[in-house]
């Protein structure tokens, strides 16, 4: 008997633009900026469009309220609508409505990869960064905020307690199959 081995095909491209949401820690700027290059898609860190007011009040432990969001969530809007290619996001994107609102910007389509995790890991990866305005403290508010996007449209779920690489694969694949 020969066994045939075959090459596996590399997962689809998703067309339109992709946000890697969840809360602080999770690792949405790590995951994003790979799955950016593995696309060949610019690579757009959401905390960067933060009014300075926002990273203040993050920086002294207040949690954003919806409020301080919407302005953040209007300017990515923005670059989703005007980028002339379809892009990478990393982006808490904690709570439906904010997604919806960037599902109405991105003109071809989007995708929201979930990067979901215990507190313990979470609180684990955010302690032993260094340099970052986001206290541990703001956790639980984060996760209290989080509404899971599981059953929306476009969704992928991975879960954080793995090394980069796989959640990297397990996203790819997931929007592959989108
Ligand atoms: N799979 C992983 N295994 C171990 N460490 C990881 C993993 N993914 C990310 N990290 C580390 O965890 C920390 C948080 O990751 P990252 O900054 O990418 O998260 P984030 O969601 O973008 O955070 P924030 O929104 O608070 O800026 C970083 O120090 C990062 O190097
Ligand atoms: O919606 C929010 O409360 C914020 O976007 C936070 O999630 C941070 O920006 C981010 O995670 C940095 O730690």
């Amino acid at each position: 008997m020969t066994i045939e081995h075959k090459p596996t095909p590399p997962d689809p491209r998703f067309p339109g633009s992709i946000v890697v949401m969840g809360v602080s820690g999770s690792g949405k700027s790590s995951v994003g900026e790979a799955i950016a290059e593995a696309y060949g898609y610019p690579f757009i860190e959401g905390d960067a469009l933060h009014p300075p007011e926002n990273i203040r009040k993050m920086s002294e432990g207040i949690p954003l309220t919806d409020d301080d969001r919407w302005p953040w969530l209007a300017a990515i809007g923005q670059r989703l609508a005007e980028s002339p290619s379809s892009v990478v996001v990393a982006c808490s994107a904690l709570k439906r409505s904010y997604r919806q609102k960037l599902r109405e910007s991105a003109s071809k389509g989007l995708a929201f990869v979930f990067l979901h995790g215990s507190e313990a890991v979470l609180a684990e990866r955010m302690r032993h960064r260094s340099g970052h305005f986001m206290p541990t403290s703001l956790l639980q508010t984060q996760l209290a905020t989080l509404e899971d996007p599981t059953g929306e449209e476009n969704a992928v779920a991975v879960d954080i307690a793995q090394p980069l690489e796989t959640i990297v694969r397990e996203a790819l694949a997931g929007l592959g199959r989108l």
